[in-house]
């Protein structure tokens, strides 16, 4: 990988490497765009198979928070970390401490929360060193983890699909085959259940299966099964990349809706749905409920006012379809133009000299 054409391609800002050599830590931090505010997006910790593949991982889920932001109207820009190893065996106190300094150093360009392989109680120690921190204890007046707030914002963007593909957006009776049942989706399955949708789910880890099966009456089927079950919606809420060329033809579903970031192998893929006439509820828009609510703690959180937010990724997912509908184009498209639209008029009103800017961080500086 030609790391500075990658960057130029996509337009990165910065790409930081952190290494102590006491604790283990190895982070790669990339800061995507900052026109709309300093980056704000999770740390993953992940046992990478490679440097290139971490790199790789930070720079495209950077460059998602800086979409993700925008749709979901944020005065954020889009940025991520990953932590290279095992978050099962590798994690200690002093590496966190030694990250929370790398971030410290950024003085406010980027801003962490949870993401896969980490938690409150890791960001709570990232805490011990800097405020440019979000998803730490409600003990100290902050949101806390971030997935069941992320759960509710992709069963409201589900509905909103679901009410475009079979004319209501009533999910009672419908069939919902979910991928992978773990932090977000164990929540996403409990408001699916309650409204009396029948769950199909799998996950490689057989615990977070039998959970929602006893809870929530799911059938479990093995991971290489979920994409050819029948069903009417597929909920991927793993990893990324799982809409692919061996998947498509496999899927029974009228609509994709669900958490995991990066669904799409490739946009190629999202033409390919749009074709199909597979409604694809772009990931970035509906799984912006985390973010939203730990973008709320920059303010003083108001748990109240982050829902009344969260709310809004239905009407999101809405526009998005009438956009998809009116101009053709496939949903990934209309997500990412929305996207790009608002940062660009940011970025223009902009053009006037200020001796100094009003910082967004009012109750964290
Ligand atoms: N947590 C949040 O608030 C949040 C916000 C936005 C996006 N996301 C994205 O949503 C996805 C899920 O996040 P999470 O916090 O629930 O993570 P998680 O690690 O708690 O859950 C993921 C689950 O997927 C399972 N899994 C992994 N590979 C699998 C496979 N091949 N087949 C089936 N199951 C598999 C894991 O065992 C785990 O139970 C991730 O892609 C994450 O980036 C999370
Ligand atoms: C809570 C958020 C800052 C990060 C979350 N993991 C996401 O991808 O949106």
């Amino acid at each position: 990988m030609n790391i500075f054409n990658y960057m130029k391609t996509y337009d990165y800002e910065q790409l930081v490497f952190c290494q102590d050599k006491q604790s283990g830590l190895k982070a790669i931090i990339a800061i995507h765009d900052t026109t709309l505010g300093p980056a704000l997006g999770g740390t993953r910790m992940w046992n990478y198979e490679s440097e290139e593949a971490a790199i790789e991982d930070a720079l495209r889920l950077a460059r998602g928070m800086t979409y993700k932001n925008a749709v979901a109207g944020l005065n954020l820009g889009g940025g991520k970390t990953v932590i290279i190893g095992d978050p099962k065996k590798d994690k200690n106190e002093e590496m966190f401490r030694a990250f929370g300094r790398y971030i410290q150093s950024l003085n406010g360009r980027y801003i962490t929360a949870e993401d896969v392989g980490t938690t409150v109680e890791d960001m709570d120690i990232i805490h011990e060193e800097t405020d440019f921190v979000t998803g730490i204890s409600p003990a100290f007046g902050s949101s806390g983890n971030p997935s069941p707030v992320t759960a509710y914002g992709v069963y409201r963007g589900m509905k909103a699909a679901a009410k475009e593909a079979f004319g209501s957006d009533m999910l009672n009776g419908k069939i919902i085959a979910v991928q992978g049942v773990g932090n977000v989706a164990y929540h996403l399955c409990k408001y699916l259940n309650d409204e009396g949708a029948k769950l199909i789910v799998t996950d490689i880890n057989k615990e977070a299966v039998n959970r929602v099966v006893v809870e929530f009456g799911a059938s479990a089927v093995e991971p290489n099964q979920i994409y050819n079950v029948e069903c009417d919606i597929f909920a991927p809420c793993a990893l990324g990349a799982v809409i692919n060329d061996e998947t498509i033809p496999q899927l029974k579903a009228k609509v994709i809706a669900g958490a995991a970031n990066n669904q799409l192998k490739d946009t190629v893929h999202g033409d390919i749905l749009h074709e199909m006439g597979i409604i694809y509820a772009p990931d970035y828009v509906i799984n912006a409920g985390g973010v939203i609510n730990v973008a709320d703690e920059l303010n003083g959180y108001n748990r109240e006012r982050a829902l009344k937010k969260v709310e809004t990724i239905y009407n999101n997912i809405e526009r998005i379809l009438e956009i998809s509908k009116g101009q053709q184009i496939p949903t990934y498209k209309a997500a990412d133009r929305l996207a790009e639209e608002r940062i660009d008029r940011i970025r223009n009103s902009r053009s006037q000299f200020l001796l100094k800017e009003k910082h967004v961080l009012t109750h964290k500086l």
